[in-house]
C-alpha cells in the first residue's frame, strides 16, 4: 500500500491545534516531531527508561499526516487543511506552515510490529503470537499464545523473560522454596497483555490478581485468559495505582499473596516498594524486573528499605531482575 506523508513546517505552539484540526477534517494518522523532552509521566507510560540527547527546543515543530495514495486527486482535503491552517492564524503562531509531501510505501502502523513477534521458548514454554500457525511438530508442546493488541507484553522483552524464569523457579519448583504453599496465589502488578498472570495460572498458580494503569490492559488481558482456555474466574484485574490509591490496595487484599511480580520501570518499582509487603504472605516472594542496570542499586536498597530480603538479582543484556523473600 502506498501512502503520500505531508509535512506542515510549524511551532510547537501550533502543534496540538494543528493536530485536532487535522482529526476534525478525518485525518487520522498523525505525526509529531519536535524537540520538547518526554514528561516523566510520558516515559513511564512509553516504558521508556533513559532518553538520547535531544538538542534544545528552538520552538520549530513539524506535524505529518498521511493519506493514502490510490490514485485519487488529493487536492481536494489539502486545500481544506491549508484553510483551516490559516484560519488557525487567528488563535496561535503557526509558523511558515508550509507544507511539504513525499511518498512511503506500506505504512500499517498497527500491524507492522507483528513481522518481528514470532514463536520462541522459554524453558519448556512455547510463546506463540495467536495469529501464527502452530506446526505440527509443536503440536504437543506447552504452548501460551498471545495477542497483546496495544498493551505491552509479547514475552520478547527482556524484562518479560526475566520474570517468566522466576515464575517458573518459585512456582513450579516451589517444593524447593515455599515447600508449605501448595497452589500459590499471585498478584501481577502492571500486568499489561496480562503474559505472566497467564503462565502463572498455566504452571500452577492457584489464581492471580492484576494491576495496570492502561484500561486497555483489561481488555487484553481478558482476551489472553480465553485464547488460552483459562476460566475468567480465575483472575481479577484492576485498573489503578497501587503505590497510593488505598482503595486499590484495600481490593487487593492484605497478606493475600505468595507471590509478587512487577515488571515496571525502576523509578516505578522504587515508591512501590514500601507497598509490596503488606500484599504479601510472610515467605512470600517479590519478582521484579523492567529495572535498567543503572539504577540496580537504587531499586535493591528501596526493597531492602521495605523490608525484604534480596535473595537474587539477575541480568539479562542491559536489564535486572530482583527476587526478594518476605522473612
Ligand atoms: C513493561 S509493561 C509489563 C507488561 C507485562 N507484565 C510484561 O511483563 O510483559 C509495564 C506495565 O506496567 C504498567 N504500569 C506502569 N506504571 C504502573 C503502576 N504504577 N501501577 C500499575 N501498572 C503500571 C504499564 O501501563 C504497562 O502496562
Amino acid at each position: 500500500m502506498k501512502w503520500k506523508k505531508y509535512t506542515i513546517d510549524t511551532t510547537t505552539q501550533a502543534e496540538d491545534f494543528i493536530s485536532m484540526m487535522l482529526s476534525d477534517l478525518g485525518i487520522e494518522g498523525i505525526e509529531i516531531e519536535d524537540k520538547i523532552p518526554l514528561s516523566k509521566a510520558d516515559q513511564t507510560e512509553m516504558f521508556i527508561d533513559f532518553l538520547p540527547e535531544l538538542p534544545p527546543d528552538d520552538g520549530s515543530s513539524a506535524v505529518s499526516f498521511y493519506i493514502e495514495d490510490d490514485g485519487s486527486d488529493q487536492s481536494e482535503i489539502l486545500k481544506k487543511v491549508k484553510v483551516a491552517l490559516e484560519d488557525l492564524r487567528n488563535t496561535v503562531d503557526v509558523g511558515s506552515g508550509v507544507i511539504t509531501s513525499s511518498e512511503t510505501e506500506d505504512l500499517d502502523w498497527i500491524n507492522n510490529w507483528k513481522k518481528f513477534f514470532s514463536s520462541f521458548y522459554i524453558d519448556d514454554i512455547l510463546i506463540k503470537p495467536t495469529w501464527e500457525e502452530l506446526k505440527e511438530e509443536d503440536k504437543d508442546k506447552f504452548l501460551i499464545e498471545i495477542d497483546p493488541g496495544i498493551s505491552f507484553g509479547t514475552g520478547k522483552h527482556e524484562t518479560t523473560q526475566l520474570c517468566i524464569s522466576q515464575l517458573l523457579k518459585y512456582i513450579r519448583g516451589n517444593k524447593e522454596y515455599t515447600p508449605e504453599v501448595k497452589e500459590p496465589k499471585v498478584l501481577d502488578v502492571g500486568c499489561g497483555s496480562g503474559i505472566l498472570s497467564i503462565i502463572a495460572l498455566k504452571i500452577g498458580a492457584k489464581s492471580v490478581v492484576g494491576t495496570d494503569l492502561d484500561p486497555d490492559c483489561m481488555i487484553s488481558t481478558k482476551e489472553n485468559m480465553e485464547v488460552n482456555n483459562l476460566d475468567l474466574d480465575l483472575g481479577k484485574f484492576y485498573v489503578g495505582n497501587l503505590i497510593d490509591d488505598v482503595e486499590l490496595q484495600k481490593t487487593v487484599g492484605t497478606e493475600e499473596y505468595d507471590i509478587v511480580v512487577a515488571n515496571i520501570l525502576a523509578d516505578v518499582i522504587i515508591p512501590m516498594a514500601k507497598v509490596i509487603p503488606d500484599r504479601l504472605k510472610k515467605g512470600g516472594y517479590f519478582i521484579t524486573s523492567g529495572i535498567i542496570d543503572f539504577k540496580e542499586n537504587d531499586v535493591k536498597k528501596a526493597i531492602e528499605d521495605a523490608g525484604l530480603e534480596v535473595v537474587e538479582i539477575n541480568h539479562k543484556g542491559e536489564w535486572v531482575n530482583i527476587t526478594a523473600r518476605k522473612n
